[in-house]
């Protein structure tokens, strides 16, 4: 499917050929990430149509990842599964590896091990993607963008999947603003319209309540838990551990490249005999609040 959109991307289109999705095996890894992610048919093995499914089924199952960059280690042996209807939240400190990890799910790059596998239904679009930091071609208004992703994955009424995603955001009222004239808080909630058009069955998130204020933040939650309630399955980043513990039906700490924690936030509040997430949080990392943890050299 990344190939589907890479190809079909037009001089005139809203979508920046500096933006779209790096080749397979591109180890492109600057932040002027692509807003149009989806699972490369290429980078992920895809299941079989005629597989039954199942509730207990993940989705997407990533087995035993690593990734390196150059001589750094950033993940170790990471495993993830994501199952409809549920919301994963994956949370841990600075530079421990979530967006690395994100990437990977997402078809972005390739770990330098392990294995990403799609089992869900054979759609036009799998997995939608935010980036951490999203951006839009110039010179097209917030509705034209999104248009033009609803005809990229055919949908039968483009302008009407467009505004029913822009409404789910709460963006409807910046439809007529040029993408160049939105505020950071806005153009990722245009992200984040852009990541469910086509309703992929997989959809995720890197920070997607950063930059928000807490009311939007809040709602951006929401709207992800509404997505997982339709059945998608949704994994999101986010440093924000109440909004966390409000939504995500399980939660992942990543520190250091490794997984150190993963369940409920029940399971994990009983576990470690936590009041919060916060209280897990800290007990698991160690509770730094001073520095960030460096992996590799530190130059
Ligand atoms: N292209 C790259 N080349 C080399 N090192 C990288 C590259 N991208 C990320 N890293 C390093 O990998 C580590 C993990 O980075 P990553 O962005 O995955 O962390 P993160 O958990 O998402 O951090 P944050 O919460 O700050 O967004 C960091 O030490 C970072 O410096």
């Amino acid at each position: 499917m990344t190939d589907e959109l890479s190809q079909s991307t037009s001089p005139q289109s809203p979508v920046s050929p500096a933006e779209s999705v790096p080749e397979s095996g591109s180890e492109s890894e600057s932040e002027s990430e692509s807003e149009s992610g989806s699972g490369s048919e290429s980078e992920l093995e895809t299941e079989s149509e005629s597989e039954p499914e199942s509730t207990q089924r993940p989705v997407l199952e990533a087995a035993g990842l690593d990734h390196e960059y150059g001589a750094v280690s950033v993940l170790e042996d990471v495993s993830v599964t994501l199952q409809p209807g549920t919301v994963t939240a994956l949370i841990g400190p600075n530079g421990s590896g979530k967006t690395t990890l994100i990437r990977a799910l997402a078809g972005l790059h390739e770990p330098t091990a392990g294995t990403v596998a799609y089992h869900g239904p054979d759609t036009a679009r799998q997995i939608g993607y935010l980036p951490q930091q999203p951006s839009f071609r110039p010179g097209f208004t917030v509705i034209e963008t999104l248009r033009f992703y609803a005809s990229l994955v055919g949908t039968p009424n483009p302008e009407e999947t467009a505004r029913a995603h822009l409404d789910r955001v709460g963006l409807a009222d910046a439809a007529s603003r040029p993408v160049d004239a939105l505020s950071g808080g806005m153009t990722r909630l245009l992200g984040i319209a852009q990541a469910t058009i086509g309703d992929p069955p997989v959809v995720i998130l890197d920070e997607p309540g950063s930059g928000l204020d807490p009311g939007m933040s809040m709602h951006v939650f929401d709207v992800a838990a509404e997505l997982a309630a339709d059945g998608m399955a949704v994994l999101l980043s986010s440093h924000d551990l109440e909004l966390v513990e409000r939504v995500a039906d399980e939660v992942l700490l990543l520190d250091d490249g490794e997984i150190i924690q993963r369940g409920s936030t029940a399971d994990l509040k009983s576990q470690l005999d936590a009041d919060s997430l916060w209280d897990v949080y800290r007990n698991a990392t160690g509770g730094d609040t001073d520095t960030v943890t460096v992996q590799g050299d530190s130059a």
